[in-house]
């Protein structure tokens, strides 16, 4: 479960708050979709959840855990169970699809470990599993530069997967993409979530998408909660009032 109470972020150097005291509570299981448009302070939401942007006020609780008071190990704890997949995919280019999804377990080892690039016939298994439920198979000596958008992102998935997530998280993992990839993406992170039973909270451009996957859709606008309700709810008004200048 992670909880927000009272959020803000204001970043140093501006005069408005990229989020604005935020309320809100996720539970396992649930697909929730983050809207708004482009400045509303959805990466800021996102990175808030994983302790990669420290709140200036209020608190973000972790399974009832302050992230802020967390200790460094209790917070590569928490980030072990995070995946999180992201609109560049940010994975190394030049190294292969199954290193790619390797770097996925470098929360778990030592730096040590992980400095001599040697992993275990568990390790390995455990990747190529994950290779194999993105639907990749096959191309696992593959150098990542040489994959489509589609297929990065599924590397992107995999490398989440092999961290045996509890929650995962999107900063529009499906922006860079074409509508039917987009929507393939989608239905590999939806299928991985009701399998796993994860909380995942995605941010997104796409209203259809939102509607299609969600089961709960919240809106930001100026680092605002707008709307948080059932996808079915979101309509013309909702719309207007998130991507309008009302
Ligand atoms: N590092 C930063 N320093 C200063 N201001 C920032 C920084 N990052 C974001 N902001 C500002 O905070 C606000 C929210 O930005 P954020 O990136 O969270 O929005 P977003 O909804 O994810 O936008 P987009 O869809 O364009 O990625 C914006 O006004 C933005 O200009």
């Amino acid at each position: 479960m992670i909880e927000l109470n009272n959020v803000s972020v204001t970043y140093p150097e501006s005069d408005s708050k990229a989020l604005h005291a935020l309320n809100l509570t996720f539970n396992k299981g649930e697909f929730v979709c983050v809207l708004g448009k482009s400045g509303a302070g959805k990466s800021t939401f996102i990175r808030c959840l994983n302790g990669l942007q420290v709140p200036t006020e209020g608190e973000v609780k972790v399974e009832k855990q302050t992230l802020t008071s967390m200790s460094e190990p209790e917070l590569r704890q928490i980030r072990q169970h995070t995946g999180m997949i992201f609109q560049h995919f940010n994975l190394i280019p030049r190294l292969s699809v199954m290193q790619n999804v390797l770097t996925g377990l470098f929360g778990r080892r030592s730096s040590f470990r992980n400095l001599t690039g040697l992993f275990t016939n568990e390790e390995k298994s455990a990747a190529s599993a994950a290779i194999k439920n993105v639907g990749l198979t096959g191309f696992e000596n593959r150098r990542v530069e040489l994959l489509s958008g589609g297929q990065k992102q599924r590397v992107g998935i995999a490398r989440a997967l092999v961290q045996q997530p509890s929650v995962l998280l999107g900063d529009e993992p499906v922006a860079s993409l074409d509508p039917g990839t987009a929507n393939q993406i989608f239905t590999l992170i939806r299928n991985m979530h009701d399998n796993l039973g994860l909380l995942t909270i995605i941010n997104v451009h796409d209203l259809q998408l939102a509607k299609k996957y969600a089961d709960r859709v919240i809106a930001l606008k100026d680092g605002e909660v707008i709307f948080d309700g059932f996808p079915d709810s979101f309509g013309e008004q909702a719309y207007s009032e998130t991507y309008g200048d009302q």
